[in-house]
């Protein structure tokens, strides 16, 4: 089956509640509705921005969906500073990520919570994008594909084929690759989505894994973004920087789709 392009802005902690009711006007106005038809655009902000967004986005009958960055693996109680998936399901939340790096990394996640994050998100009705990728020494060291299908196993523990096929969203951003500038070529990145993909295939049935849409994320910008949804197994991007300037970001949405440019 042909899998429907999809391209997620990741904001990270950038823009405050008026920046991005501006942003997101911009990219609602420059990327015409006949785009959506080939392409799912979504924004993921900060949790602070998400109650503007969806105040736009249901008054204005917006095509984009949105999200969070993250979310806590308990439905309510003493998690101070903690945000739930029942309290993002009722801002209209579309999608969260869960696992990136920079969670790992900062806030020392691990596979054990990543996975109950990705069921919590599940139980609310909201779509995980499971965020996998290696740091530059494994790499370095040949252990990469090993590494990020160990990964996403243990985010997926738990879960039934249908609850993959009907909701996960798998991504692929290498460390080495985030906020570089140095972005994979489409070579490394196709050989490790579809490592993933293959993954999915052996655990879960051929198809669960022709229907998980798998993103690439790492330095995506308008200059690459065609040459990496033109590899068999990548779906779109997760995308950081680019996704912060309203122009960059619908040439990038409009080329995942296919073009032409709006
Ligand atoms: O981490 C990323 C998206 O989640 C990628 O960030 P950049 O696109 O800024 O490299």
């Amino acid at each position: 089956m042909a899998r429907k392009p999809f391209i997620a802005g990741n904001w990270k902690m950038n823009l405050n509640h008026l920046e991005a009711i501006a942003l997101v006007q911009k990219i609602a106005f420059s990327l015409p509705e006949k785009y959506y038809a080939k392409v799912d655009v979504a924004v993921l902000p900060p949790f602070t921005d998400i109650r503007s967004i969806q105040t736009l986005v249901d008054g204005d009958k917006l095509l984009l969906t949105y999200g969070a960055q993250d979310l806590s693996p308990h439905d309510s109680g003493a998690y101070t500073g903690d945000v739930s998936g029942p309290m993002l399901a009722k801002l209209g939340c579309s999608y969260v990520t869960v696992g990136h790096s920079e969670r790992r990394e900062y806030h020392h996640e691990d596979d054990e919570l990543v996975g109950k994050k990705v069921r919590a998100a599940i139980k609310h009705g909201i779509k995980p994008i499971l965020c996998v990728g290696e740091k530059l020494e494994v790499r370095e060291a040949g252990g990469h594909v090993a590494h990020c299908v160990e990964q996403l196993i243990a985010g997926l523990k738990g879960l039934k084929p249908e609850q993959v096929k009907d909701h996960v969203v798998v991504a692929y951003e290498p460390v080495w690759a985030i906020g570089t500038g140095k972005v994979a070529t489409s070579t490394d990145a196709e050989e490790v989505c579809k490592a993933l993909r293959g993954a999915l295939a052996d655990k879960y049935g051929a198809e669960v894994a022709d229907e998980v849409r798998v993103l690439y994320g790492g330095s995506v910008k308008s200059g690459n973004i065609a040459e990496l949804v033109a590899c068999d197994n990548i779906d779109g991007a997760l995308v950081g920087g680019a996704s912060l300037q309203a122009d960059e970001f619908t040439k990038l949405c409009a080329l995942a789709a296919g073009g032409p440019l709006p």
